[in-house]
């Protein structure tokens, strides 16, 4: 478990002092994929920072795994941050080396045989997907295969704790979701805790279990990714989740889905969850009169379970679609008209 309890970092800028970290308590589970969004000067990097014991806080306490690393210094931190690992943006890898020795680097510097050292690396390879690529270069291997590296060799040390810093920021979408893959399956094969910081809710939403929204150094939002995602509260969130969520609220949207649908009502339905996965339409139809015109749809799967939006045009008399709309509700599926203005 880590648990940040008032956690601070200033920093004195000329005559100023700037707060990058302020006031920040977390408690993150072990094997849980944590996601920290922000945009750039929110605090991320700081945290991080003093995550990995790069950085000392202010005041405020972190501990890992019952170790309070804020407290420690020389050769006890070093061992204690051999647990605590991270991959980058820019993969940060030895130019001059092969894959294999990239690998082996932290392996090396802990003092681990050559013997051990080779078994290990191939048992690395293997499970990040890079096997007969060991003798090449990084300059001769893709973004992807570049931070397939800097994740095993993040992993050789057994560490308990992963820290992932824009570690997709600098590939393309196909790769961006490969690495993602790939950390939520080693999070599962390994048990292992993820913490990443990110400017992306893509990255949130496919991956993290829970996500802390960071603004000005402080958390403003914490929560359940899907929550999150179902009912942002604070503005900065809600500009988050519109990043990946259709703008189908807008008015322009609205009027332009009036103009093609012109009679009845336009409903948007809000699944969560398994009644994402429930024929809940095929009941509707069976159970009310009413005519339903699918206007458009779409699902997103989260770790947490899907959560997913429909629009449809519902004709009938005002009875009728009230009833609908109210067995829709019964069946805690969101139903509402979409206003006109
Ligand atoms: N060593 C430092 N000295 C002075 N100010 C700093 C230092 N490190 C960070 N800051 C300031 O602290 C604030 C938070 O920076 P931080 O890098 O943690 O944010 P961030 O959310 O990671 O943004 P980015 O993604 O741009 O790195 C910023 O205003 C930054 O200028």
């Amino acid at each position: 478990m880590i648990e940040l309890k008032q956690l601070t970092k200033t920093f004195d800028v000329g005559k100023t002092t700037l707060t990058a970290v302020d006031d920040v308590n977390l408690t993150i589970a072990d094997g849980e994929i944590f996601g920290i969004i922000g945009y750039s000067g929110a605090g991320k990097s700081t945290l991080i920072r003093i995550l990995n014991g790069l950085e000392k806080p202010t005041s405020g306490t972190v501990d890992i795994n019952g170790q309070k690393i804020t407290d420690i210094k020389g050769a006890e931190l070093r061992k204690a941050r051999q647990k605590v690992s991270m991959i980058f943006q820019h993969f940060n890898l030895l130019w001059s080396r092969t894959v294999q020795e990239n690998i082996e680097f932290p392996l090396e510097i802990a003092g681990v045989p050559k013997a051990k050292r080779v078994e290990k690396v191939k048992e690395l390879v293997e499970l990040v997907g890079l096997a007969g690529r060991e003798h090449a270069y990084p300059s001769q291997l893709s973004g992807g295969q570049k931070q397939r590296v800097g994740i095993a060799r993040a992993l050789a040390n057994d560490p308990e704790v992963l820290l992932c810093d824009e570690a997709t920021s600098a590939l393309d979408p196909e790769t961006t979701d490969a690495i993602l893959d790939l950390l939520v399956d080693i999070n599962k094969r390994l048990g292992l805790t993820i913490v990443l910081i990110t400017h992306e809710m893509h990255v949130i939403r496919k991956i993290c279990h829970r996500v802390a929204v960071m603004e000005g150094g402080k958390v403003v939002e914490l929560g359940d990714v899907l929550e999150i995602f179902q009912t942002p509260k604070q503005e900065i969130t809600k500009r988050f989740v519109a990043q990946v969520t259709e703008s189908e609220d807008s008015s322009e949207t609205i009027k332009h889905l009036r103009e093609l649908y012109p009679t009845g009502e336009l409903v948007k339905l809000v699944f969560v969850g398994e009644q994402a996965e429930q024929p809940i339409l095929t009941q509707l139809i069976r159970k009310h009169p009413v005519e339903i015109n699918i206007v458009q749809g779409k699902v997103s799967h989260t770790q947490r379970g899907a959560y997913g939006t429909l629009i449809l045009q519902l004709k009938g008399t005002d009875a009728e679609i009230r009833q609908a709309l109210e067995f829709l509700n019964q069946e805690n599926v969101q139903a509402e008209v979409m206003a006109n203005d």
